[in-house]
């Protein structure tokens, strides 16, 4: 199967500073993929070169099979772009802006308006300068899908949303798994574990990991079981049955491997032994953010 996107020892610098030292990177089709990494890792540089924006100094890209040439690629025809922030002319309504934007691209003005439904924006008849943030990262999405693309790239889209903006946007991203491949570049961690199948990490340069999140969860970090008691005393008494170091606080944290079910018959088990009971018991499942700091150590 042809990759959505593959490149190969990508390497681009500014003046001394080394970006990228040789990036390898995978996104098959019908991925969600979340390409992550720090501030100044190097994701927007990235997908920049993959836009055919920039010139990389050495090195391949792909966008499905055919290589991106820098300016005017034809692979962009493949590609729909979102960036963090969008710029939109502000007096314009909503379909206005997608009416000038199909005929500068050649888009079909009959897909109009079954994307401002799909976006939430199919009523609003108001101009864009009143539109909230949310609305345009939403209107966002409608231009970058009006050319049909294959593959969607998303540059930091949720950065500047607040929780119930964030909230729908990824709504909006989630539902169209299956529909395209799409890259979502970001830093903030919680998205991607909310949308991506895939991640891939910067760091330094090249990518350090990428796979399903659910392997690298499970190659990186550790489900445990999280337990709190009325007393240390207690505390004392359950690490001591469950076997595991006392602490000076009323919480136990009990690393786990495999099923949770097993373990946590376990743990309960023990505790029925020692007579004493948790103030609560939870599963605490392994996170994104436990991986990327991992990696990166
Ligand atoms: N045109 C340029 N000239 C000089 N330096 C640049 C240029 N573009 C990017 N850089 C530098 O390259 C590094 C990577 O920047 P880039 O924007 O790709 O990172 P990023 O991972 O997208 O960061 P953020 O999450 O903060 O957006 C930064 O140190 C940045 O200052």
């Amino acid at each position: 199967m042809t990759a959505a996107l593959d490149l190969r020892g990508v390497t681009k610098q500014f003046g001394d500073h080394h970006v990228l030292r040789g990036l390898d990177l995978t996104v098959e089709p019908g991925q969600i993929f979340g390409f992550i990494g720090e501030n100044g890792a190097g994701k927007t540089t990235t997908m920049r070169l993959i836009l055919g924006l920039e010139r990389p100094d050495a090195g391949t890209l792909q966008v499905f099979g055919q290589p991106v040439t820098f300016g005017r690629t034809p692979t962009n025809k493949l590609i729909g772009y979102l960036p963090d922030v969008p710029a939109f002319y502000g007096d314009l309504s909503a379909r206005e802006y997608l009416r000038l934007c199909a005929a500068i691209t050649s888009g079909d003005p009959a897909d109009i308006a079954p994307l401002l439904h799909e976006v939430g924006l199919a009523d609003d008849r108001r101009h864009i300068a009143g539109f909230s943030r949310g609305m345009k990262q939403r209107l966002g999405i409608a231009q970058a899908l009006l050319g049909k693309p294959q593959l969607l790239i998303c540059d930091e889209p949720t950065s500047a949303l607040d929780p119930a903006g964030r909230n729908d946007f990824l709504a909006l991203l989630s539902g169209l798994r299956g529909s395209l491949t799409i890259v979502l570049s970001t830093h903030i961690l919680t998205d991607v574990e909310r949308i991506c199948d895939h991640v891939g990490i910067l760091h330094d340069g090249v990518l350090q990991e990428q796979g399903p999140l659910a392997d690298l969860k499970n190659k990186y970090a550790q489900a445990a079981i999280a337990l709190t008691f009325a007393t240390e005393a207690e505390t004392a008494t359950a690490a001591k049955i469950l076997n595991v170091p006392a602490t000076n606080t009323t919480t136990l944290t009990l690393p786990y491997t495999g099923e949770y079910a097993p373990a946590a018959t376990q743990v309960m088990a023990a505790l029925a032994q020692s007579g004493v009971a948790p103030l609560t018991f939870a599963r605490v499942d392994p996170t994104l953010d436990q991986v990327f700091m991992e990696v990166i150590r």
